[in-house]
Parts: C-alpha cells; sequence; structure tokens
C-alpha cells in the first residue's frame, strides 16, 4: 500500500511573514488528513522559519532545489542538501522543468544532485515530464524514459527506496490546462514499468509516483483515484491555505 503525498511547491512566492501565516492557517486545516504526507516547499529563506513554526505538526518541508556538490566548498550562491536538512527540510524537490527550461539543468546534472539529496538524509521528488512539442512528436515516453534513466543512475537498491517520482507535462503547469485522469494514469503506468524493467519490479510497486500540473481542488479526486497516482505536486493551487487544505483533504470516496 503506497501512502499518498500531497506536495505544495509555493515557487517563487511569499516573503518570510507570508509563508509563515500560510504554514499557520494551513496546520490545523490537515491536521486530521492522516491518510497522506503533506509537504509544503516554500523558498530557502523562509524554510528555517516554517519549519521551526511547523515542529510537531503533520506537515513536512522540502527544499525546492539542492547543490550538486555534497561537500560544502566555494560555491557561491548554491545551497547544499545538508543545509537544507539543518533548516528543518526532510524532502527536496529536483529537476523541476522550470529549472531544467530557464537554467539549462541537464539530467547529469539532476543525477548529482540525487545523489547529493540521498547522501545527505533528504527524499529527492524528482521532476519529469515532456513538452508539448515532444508530446506532440510523439516522443513523450522517450523523454520521460530518459530522464528516469538520467536522473536515477547510479543509485543503488536501497537508494531507490527513497525516492519520489512526479511526472508534471510541462503543457500542464501554471496553465489551467490539466492532463486528464486517463492521460496521467497511462504516463504513470509507463513511468512504473521503465522503473521495473530498468530497476526492481518490488521497488517499482512501492515507488509513489505524483502528478503535477494545473492540480485543482476540483480535479484532485479523478487524478487520484487512478490506480498509480499516489499524489500530487501542486503549485499555483497550494499558495492558498484553504485551497491547498482542500487538495489535500480530497474526496476519497
Ligand atoms: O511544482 C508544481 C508544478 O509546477 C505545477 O504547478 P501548477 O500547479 O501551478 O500547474
Amino acid at each position: 500500500m503506497r501512502r499518498p503525498v500531497i506536495a505544495g511547491n509555493w515557487k517563487m512566492h511569499k516573503f518570510i511573514a507570508d509563508s509563515v501565516a500560510t504554514a499557520l492557517a494551513l496546520k490545523p486545516l490537515v491536521a486530521n488528513a492522516n491518510h497522506c504526507e503533506v509537504i509544503i516547499a516554500p523558498v530557502f529563506t523562509a524554510i528555517k522559519s516554517v519549519a521551526d513554526r511547523l515542529e510537531g505538526s503533520n506537515i513536512k518541508i522540502a527544499g525546492q532545489d539542492c547543490a550538486p556538490e555534497k561537500k560544502h566548498g566555494a560555491h557561491t550562491g548554491e545551497v547544499a542538501a545538508d543545509m537544507l536538512r539543518d533548516a528543518g527540510a526532510s524532502y527536496v524537490i529536483v529537476g523541476h522543468s522550470e529549472r531544467r527550461q530557464h537554467y539549462a539543468e541537464t539530467d547529469t546534472m539532476i543525477n548529482r544532485k540525487m545523489h547529493a539529496a540521498i547522501a545527505a538524509g533528504l527524499i529527492p521528488i524528482l521532476c519529469i515530464g515532456e513538452t508539448l512539442a515532444q508530446r506532440e512528436a510523439g516522443i513523450a515516453e522517450r523523454v520521460v524514459r530518459g530522464q528516469i534513466e538520467g536522473g536515477l543512475r547510479e543509485l543503488t537498491a536501497s537508494d531507490l527506496e527513497h525516492i519520489i517520482i512526479a511526472y508534471e507535462p510541462v503543457w500542464a503547469i501554471g496553465t489551467g490546462r490539466t492532463a486528464t485522469p486517463e492521460q496521467a494514469q497511462q504516463m504513470h503506468s509507463f513511468i512504473r514499468r521503465v522503473f521495473a524493467e530498468k530497476f526492481d519490479e518490488e521497488a517499482s510497486r512501492r515507488l509513489r509516483i505524483l502528478y503535477g500540473g494545473s492540480v485543482r481542488p476540483d480535479n484532485i479526486a479523478g487524478l487520484m483515484a487512478q490506480p498509480d497516482i499516489d499524489g500530487a505536486l501542486v503549485g499555483g493551487a497550494s499558495l492558498e491555505a484553504e485551497t491547498f487544505a482542500r487538495i489535500v483533504n480530497y474526496d476519497r470516496g
């Protein structure tokens, strides 16, 4: 039985005060959400303040990125995975499409970040997904397969037990155009098959695969009803506590 994960990626939004206020507003609204893991990913500067205020609650913290280097050193502008952990994070988003597109992150770089995150004891949430042009060209599965193989290179069987994958078709992010539950299910089941082929059948059954891309309170239940969708990585709809709480507390039938 895979425990669902509902994660809110706040991207580059909110000052510290607003981050803390949103987290505190969210806390009572999801306090009874025992059916899933609840995660929020504030900007780096707000992680410590938010984590301190959420201590003892069922809301966990994720970083939105981490450095590829494991050792501290002369890497201006970078934040090491163990520094995120030190600030109160237990997860980290790796390889988000916005980083792949706008900051030229390659699978090689993303793979180093995966290794760094795991070495620091963080659970990485590896983001993968095709662009609209790739989908229209009929190469969505090939792209996703490449991102899985590249992102997970040289991870051990035990490392693979501690990762989460988020399938986020780029054409569905921030566009209001969600993949249908059937489209998402099709790709999630493909991802699980690739994982089983490349790594291990048993581990693939335990792998949690989240969907991301215009998830809202009115479409979450349909997505979660699919057999291979184990949760959601939510952007815009996670910024407001009440809306995000409605997603966390989706109708489970
Ligand atoms: O990380 C979250 C995704 O980019 C989805 O963002 P969105 O829910 O605003 O489409």
